[in-house]
């Protein structure tokens, strides 16, 4: 009958749930040995790979690692999710890790304005791309609050099998009409707080000191000095 069909579709399925939530388990389990074991020195981690489809960042992100973490780059623009800006970078991770079959660093950038609630935000690429900085700035026309923050969210997935984490850097400042070379996405559009340059007008140690960026990786960094990771 249909009752009997229907419950045996029921012991079915709760049989394949039960296998799915073993299945996961033993995933989850897997994977906190291996961070372990990665953590201990057990398991040798091959060097990082950054990934990004965007020169500059590697530039600034080179010179602020340093020696700090072995790492090397790819350059792939990969898809992105929509949403809240920590979970675009975690997706962006997952995407990496599985193209690379290894330890991957991603990171996104976003340009939030207060006055619209922090938007562009994540969609700050296409709005400078379609609009350019004198668009950004009429953005704000309506608006007397011209402040902003940049939001730098670096991940870091150990490999494909990994959750990956998050380290989120912040400056604040403010939008203005363009000013200093054109050699970086918003850099000449955005002042910072406490600064009379915007960050195109600075010279490059000096954004990198009080950067969004640098914020960021910071945080990277501590957590390589404090996980213990050995690498290959
Ligand atoms: O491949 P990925 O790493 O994603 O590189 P992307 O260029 O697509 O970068 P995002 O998705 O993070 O989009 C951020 C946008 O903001 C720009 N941008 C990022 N960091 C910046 C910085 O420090 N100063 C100025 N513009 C920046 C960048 O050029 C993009 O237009
Ligand atoms: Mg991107």
């Amino acid at each position: 009958t249909d009752t009997e069909r229907s419950s045996k579709h029921e012991g079915k399925n709760r049989q394949l749930n039960g296998e799915r939530i073993v299945a996961e388990e033993q995933k989850s389990r897997k994977m906190a040995a291996a961070r372990l074991a990665a953590g201990t020195g057990l398991v040798k981690l091959p060097p990082v790979t950054f990934v990004t489809g965007n020169a500059k960042k590697l530039e600034e992100v080179k010179v602020i690692l340093g020696q700090s973490i072995p790492f090397q780059s790819l350059k792939l623009d990969l898809p992105e999710l929509q949403g809240d800006p920590e979970d675009i970078a975690k997706e962006k991770a997952r995407l990496a890790a599985n193209q690379v079959k290894g330890p991957v660093l991603v990171e996104d950038t976003c340009l939030c304005f207060n006055a619209l609630k922090g938007l562009p935000g994540p969609y700050i690429k296409w709005f400078l791309q379609k609009l350019g900085h004198e668009g950004l700035n009429n953005m704000l026309m309506a608006y007397d609050d011209k402040s902003a923050y940049a939001l730098c969210i670096f991940s870091l997935a150990i490999g494909p099998n990994f959750e990956p984490i998050t380290f989120v850097g912040k400056t604040m400042g403010k939008i203005v009409p363009a000013r200093g070379p054109n050699d970086f996405g918003w850099d000449p559009v955005f002042q910072p707080d406490g600064y009379d340059q915007t960050y195109a007008e600075m010279p490059k140690e000096e954004k990198n000191k009080i950067s969004h960026r640098s914020r960021a990786l910071a945080l990277v960094k501590s957590h390589f000095a404090e996980a213990g990771y050995v690498f290959e």
